[in-house]
């Protein structure tokens, strides 16, 4: 393990770690950590046996007050690394004396980990509600609301950046005694534009106050915010160079554009991939509804996660996938071109742009000429809501294999993709679909823009794996089989068209607004514009053709008259040479079988269709 533990506060002895740490954090319990037992009760509510070790490692440290940056993989836990202590101090103060200050900001850089962050306080002060409060701003409320909530001096405050400072015109003095701040996701909040936020924050929060800065990587950004808020803080550096994408058995693909719906198709309806499955496809809304209308039209159900849809139903759609109520979500990853990009690059990405509460920051920093000086790709993303970003810090549970149905357009984009399966030591499965350059374009009714760079991405991507001992596996599909199959990705293929995406965009926002809880009242004094709504949803998302439903038995293998989870276990696989490779190293989350692991992406035989 790659650790460092340096540059100590001045005012603290320095930290003894021995060599043994990452040994005996691997012995530590949540009991060592001297934690009020009503927040064990809440950690062992969540099944939580043992602290992950940047939680073993942190934990201690931060309840003793030290300031730290914490540098480790995706998924290992940083949230609970900062907030366990932090409710703890809360608890701890509480106890002394009434608090009538806010004791904590959180600081978060989009609206969704604003509102995990927020659920994850809940969850753990589930048994001492009445000794913690906390409030989320991330969202742009009226000005009295904000004063009324901040006058309660909750002990907790998360906020996206912009909205934190906004909040300082309303109640000016609300940070002049806060006792810790953190900032989460530190590598990433300066590439959302919240550069000139986070210096008005530093100036009205009292100097010296124990900060805490989490990423996954340590980049130049972090250094500045810890040169801004902390003055020697301790680096917690955890991220073993090989660390990233443990646990992910990495495939990679290389074919068609329309090579993509045919081989999406077969994994998913014939159940070659099992468990849950995030795809993303590129920073593109209505390439979410195209494959998800596609999907239907063979039956299969999936949600689409995209920046137009309200952030309320945003976090609702990760819950719900979270809680298992759906298998597939389709996610557009849009903040990849402002975040990821900027940073691959070694861009100072903290031109301001739009802020990520989805207000216009160019106006709010009084830099109108945007057209000249943001680069096409920014300009593309600002009409869209900046606090979207699905492939960094969301909390997805489960996820048992991450398909890049269009390749991200970073290697670093990649890595946080990838990131969201094999999350907490669990293991995972990544594939990833790549369109060499001799076939861009060739099919254009699927086309994209950016599969033009596919080739050089993967390159990149496989460089950074490499670099860390990873690598991806290339999945041989035997294409003659597949070629069975295209006729009914054809059929469906036409009958998603541009109308059926933009009807199904439209129903979408129909059906939020009869959800919203704000128009109930208007629904109540104009009925008739409730039932208008109503009549509009009826509308059909596309046209659907009952027989792409079933796999004709032509289609299905030797001898099969309907493929289950487990018979595609067993289906061998034909690889180029002819050999059977079934139950090869595979380390994926798949189904035991007779003592071994399956893996959910196996491919099959199937007969081609009789002539
Ligand atoms: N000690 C633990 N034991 C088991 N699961 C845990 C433990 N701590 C956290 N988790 C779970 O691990 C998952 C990942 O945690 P978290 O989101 O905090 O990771 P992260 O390091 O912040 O990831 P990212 O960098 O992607 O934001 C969550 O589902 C969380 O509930």
């Amino acid at each position: 393990m790659k650790r460092k533990l340096d540059d100590l506060q001045e005012d603290k002895p320095p930290i003894a770690l021995p060599d043994a740490d990452a040994k005996s954090s691997q012995d530590t319990a949540f009991t060592d950590f001297g934690l009020d037992s009503r927040i064990l009760t809440a950690i062992a509510g969540q099944g939580f046996h043992k602290p992950t070790m940047p939680q073993a490692l942190a934990i201690p440290q931060i309840l003793d007050g030290r300031s730290l940056v914490l540098r480790a993989k995706t998924g290992s836990g940083k949230t609970l690394c900062y907030l366990l202590p932090l409710i703890e101090s809360v608890l701890r103060a509480t106890k002394e004396a009434a608090q009538k200050s806010t004791f904590a900001l959180v600081l978060v850089p989009t609206r969704e980990l604003a509102d995990q962050v927020l659920r994850t306080v809940e969850t753990f002060t589930a048994f001492c509600q009445k000794d913690v409060r906390a409030i989320k701003l991330s969202e742009q409320l009226p000005d009295e609301v904000v004063r009324s909530m901040l006058a309660s001096s909750p002990h907790i405050v998360v906020a996206t950046p912009s909205r934190a400072c906004a909040s300082l015109k309303v109640s000016p003095s609300w940070t002049s005694d806060l006792k810790l701040l953190v900032i989460d996701e530190s590598d990433l909040v300066l590439s959302y534009g919240y550069e000139e936020d986070l210096a008005t924050l530093s100036a009205s929060i009292p100097k010296g106050v124990q900060a805490i800065l989490t990423s996954a990587t340590l980049t130049s950004d972090v250094d500045r915010l810890k040169d801004r808020f902390c003055k020697n803080p301790a680096v917690l550096d955890l991220n073993e160079p090989d660390a990233e994408g443990e646990g992910i058995t990495q495939y990679v693909v290389e074919c068609g554009e329309d090579d993509k719906f045919l081989l999406i198709y077969v994994l998913l309806k014939l159940k070659l991939i099992q468990g849950k499955c995030l795809i993303f496809v590129t920073d593109d809304v209505d390439r979410s509804y195209r494959l998800k209308l596609y999907l239907e039209q063979f039956g299969i159900r999936s949600a689409v996660l995209n920046s137009q849809l309200p952030i309320a139903s945003r976090v609702h759609t990760v819950q719900q996938f979270n809680q298992g109520l759906f298998d597939i979500l389709i996610s557009s990853d849009e903040m990849e071109v402002l975040g990821d990009e900027a940073g691959s690059l070694g861009e100072d990405a903290s031109t301001p742009d739009a802020g990520p509460d989805g207000e216009d920051a160019s106006e709010k920093h009084g830099t109108k000429d945007t057209e000249t000086t943001q680069p096409k790709k920014k300009r593309k993303s600002s009409r869209r809501d900046k606090d979207y970003g699905v492939s960094r810090g969301i909390d997805f549970r489960n996820v048992a294999i991450v398909v890049n149905f269009d390749c991200p357009s970073t290697a670093r984009s990649y890595a946080h993709r990838i990131g969201r399966t094999a999350r907490a030591g669990q293991t995972g499965t990544s594939l990833t679909m790549v369109v060499p350059s001799d076939k861009f374009r060739k099919h254009i009714p699927t086309s994209i823009p950016s599969a033009a760079n596919d080739e050089k991405t993967l390159s990149k991507i496989k460089k950074q794996q490499a670099a860390s001992g990873k690598e991806l596996k290339p999945w041989h599909f035997d294409w003659k089989t597949l070629e069975g199959f295209r006729y009914r990705v054809n059929d469906a293929l036409r009958a998603v068209t541009k109308v059926a995406v933009r009807e199904a965009r439209m129903r979408e926002i129909r059906q939020e607004l009869l959800k919203s809880d704000k128009l109930q009242r208007r629904f109540e004094e104009n009925p008739a514009e409730l039932h208008a709504l109503r009549h509009d949803g009826q509308l059909r998302s596309a046209r659907t053709q009952p027989h792409l439903k079933d796999v004709p038995d032509y289609l299905l293998p030797e001898g099969k008259k309907k493929l289950t989870a487990s018979d595609v276990g067993f289906v061998p696989m034909r690889k180029a040479d002819g050999k059977n490779r079934k139950g090869r190293g595979f380390k994926g989350k798949g189904k035991r079988s007779g003592g071994r692991k399956i893996d959910p992406l196996r491919s099959f035989k199937a007969r081609p269709k009789a002539k």
